[in-house]
């Protein structure tokens, strides 16, 4: 078992990236979620783990100027998601250039749209792991919501028609690198762009059937079957069931149990082939202050498994 991604350089650093951001969806607070993970001990618990920790701040996005940002069809914010998912692309990008490991804090599951891209700008080998309720891949013309956090993976596909506010995300991920777990609300048209595309996907079905420590290996061996591929995991902190993360906007029955989400985020991490790994949708401002509490102490855990943390 690697000690840590091969693909980090010593001394081992991890690069958080926070990002207040609540414009792929319509309830407030999502973007509060980073400011809680920070304040509740994240960077001395990373460097309790043995990690050197480099973080400047959240990012500010209020100098994105988007006075004029009339719908594109009916997706929302079109100009704003697309610039601050641009701008968080970058700082990603240079961190796993670097070779630190980029945890980034959403804020909304649009922002993966920027750190998937950031990734793969640098290692366009890497394989995505997208651990969520949701699979999040409608297009302009499946869309139901017009929420772009419902539509980043198909931004990172190419699929859809093109929409030129979002002609700077190049579609550098290849269906056969990406692979779902936890899913069990999957839009329609959302099943059809699945099946057409032959992306592998692990929903609760599957968990229930094998599961986890079955799924996570028949995972891995779709996209990484030589184990020697980056991995970025993307979680959305609602594939946990309700009663393990209840802040989230939009919770769905039926999901990990707080076991099964931390094996997964150790698993990983025993690959030594994590270089980025994001947590998103932690809403703060949703359900009763021992709800947030418990959500936002989850959310850390799972982090700090993905960075290495063991139970003995
Ligand atoms: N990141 C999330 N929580 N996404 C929820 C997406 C829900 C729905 N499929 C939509 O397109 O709007
Ligand atoms: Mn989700
Ligand atoms: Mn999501």
């Amino acid at each position: 078992m690697a000690s840590h991604s091969r693909f980090i350089r010593e001394p081992k650093t991890v690069a958080i990236v926070g990002c207040p951001f609540s414009g792929g969806q319509p309830k407030p607070g999502v973007d509060k979620g980073p400011i809680h993970l920070v304040e509740a001990g994240l960077i001395s618990q990373f460097e309790g783990l043995g990690w050197n920790v480099k973080f400047e701040g959240h990012h500010q996005f209020e100098d994105i100027k988007t006075n004029d940002d009339p719908p594109v069809g009916i997706l929302k914010n079109p100009k704003l998601v697309s610039r601050v998912t641009e701008s968080i692309a970058k700082v990603v990008g240079e961190h796993v250039k670097n070779g630190e490991l980029a945890v980034t804090l959403g804020g909304d599951h649009s922002l993966a749209m920027g750190t998937i891209s950031g990734t793969l700008s640098t290692h366009p080998e890497a394989c995505v792991i997208w651990v969520d309720a949701h699979a999040d891949i409608n297009t302009i013309e499946s869309t139901g919501s017009g929420n772009i956090h419902g539509m980043p993976v198909s931004f990172l596909l190419g699929l859809g028609s093109k929409v030129p506010e979002f002609s700077w995300v190049k579609p550098l991920l290849k269906p056969e690198n990406l692979v779902y777990i936890g899913l069990r609300d999957v839009d329609a048209g959302e099943k059809a762009i699945l099946r057409d595309n032959k992306i592998k996907a692990f929903s609760m079905h599957e968990v229930d059937r094998y599961g986890i420590g079955k799924v996570v290996e028949m995972a891995l061996d779709h996209v990484n079957p030589n184990r020697d591929r980056p991995i970025h995991l993307s979680f959305d902190v609602d594939a946990l069931d309700p009663t393990v993360a209840p802040s989230t906007g939009t919770p769905v029955r039926g999901g990990l149990t707080f076991r099964e989400g931390h094996f997964i985020c150790e698993a990983i991490y025993e690959t030594g082939l994590l270089v980025a790994l994001d947590l998103m949708e932690v809403n703060p401002s949703l359900e009763d202050e021992a709800s947030v509490k418990q959500t936002v102490a989850v959310g850390c855990s799972l982090l700090r498994s993905g960075l290495g943390e063991t139970l003995l």
